[in-house]
């Protein structure tokens, strides 16, 4: 079966509040979107790439390629108004039954890892995305006051988010909904149950000035190449 990785990139970037969106800022000299494709392609070359982009900046990011002479092979396809119709856009490139990896264009640091549990996982259960523990302390706002929460039943999420065609196809056939935040709301929606795997701490979303900070510091610590050494190969729910 072939494997795909739909890179949505379609965002403006706007908390980020640059000239240009940010997943075209440099990072080391190389555009975000490049190091995230370069992850991909690094980790798997068979697998097909879609990358989702806004279509106004299609002929910029051709520019850019030229420039670097970027030369991993990748369909580009517009994406839409929000990231549910960046995905949908992305979902019309996907011709076969196949496993379809969901990533934010503006996540770099995914780890080998990470990709590799997250894929090996959906081959067999038919979705797994990748999560990390609440590290803080965690309070829920109410009318007048605040209420600690049991941190332990919470779980931060990240992409790749990976499913089998046979519910992915169906499940972005749904109406719209704001509280589709990502791509296993969707899943989850239509009525299947989400499988967990482990993330990785660096695998942030470039989203604000700040992330930029970290992202130049990641490099320099060499997180590019992920140095890091997770064998947990076992889905953090079995349901
Ligand atoms: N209409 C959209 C909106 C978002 N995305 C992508 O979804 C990922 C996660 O979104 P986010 O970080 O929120 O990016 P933006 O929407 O660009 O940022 P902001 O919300 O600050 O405007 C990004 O790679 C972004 O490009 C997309 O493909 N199409
Ligand atoms: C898909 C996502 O990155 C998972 O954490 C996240 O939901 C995207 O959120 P945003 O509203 O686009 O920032």
């Amino acid at each position: 079966m072939t494997n795909y990785a739909i890179i949505v990139a379609g965002g403006s970037g706007t908390r980020m509040g640059s000239a240009i969106p940010k997943q075209f800022l440099e990072i080391n000299g190389l555009p975000v979107l490049m190091h995230t494709i370069n992850t991909f392609h690094n980790f798997d070359a068979s697998l097909q790439l879609v990358l989702v982009l806004p279509e106004d900046q299609i002929a910029y990011w051709q520019d850019l390629c030229q420039k670097h002479r970027f030369s991993v092979a990748h369909a580009i396809t517009p994406g839409g108004a929000t990231r549910f119709e960046s995905v949908k856009n992305g979902l019309q490139l996907v011709k076969e039954p196949a496993l379809v990896g969901i990533h934010d264009g503006v996540r770099p640091f995914v780890s080998p890892d990470t990709l590799k549990r997250c894929y090996h996982h959906a081959k067999a259960l038919g979705n797994a995305i990748p999560v990390l523990d609440a590290f803080e302390s965690i309070r829920q706002i109410e009318e007048d006051c605040s209420k600690a929460l049991d941190r332990s039943t919470i779980k931060l999420v990240q992409t790749p988010q990976v499913f089998h065609t046979d519910c992915l196809l169906p499940a972005y056939n749904q109406p719209y909904t704001p509280l589709f935040t990502d791509d296993a709301s969707v899943v989850e929606a239509y009525g299947r149950t989400i499988h967990l795997v482990a993330g990785n701490r660096e695998n942030i979303k470039i989203t604000t000035p700040f992330d930029l900070v970290l992202a130049e510091a990641f490099i320099k610590a060499g997180f590019e190449e992920s140095k890091e050494e997770e064998e947990d190969e076992v889905p953090m729910n079995n349901a």
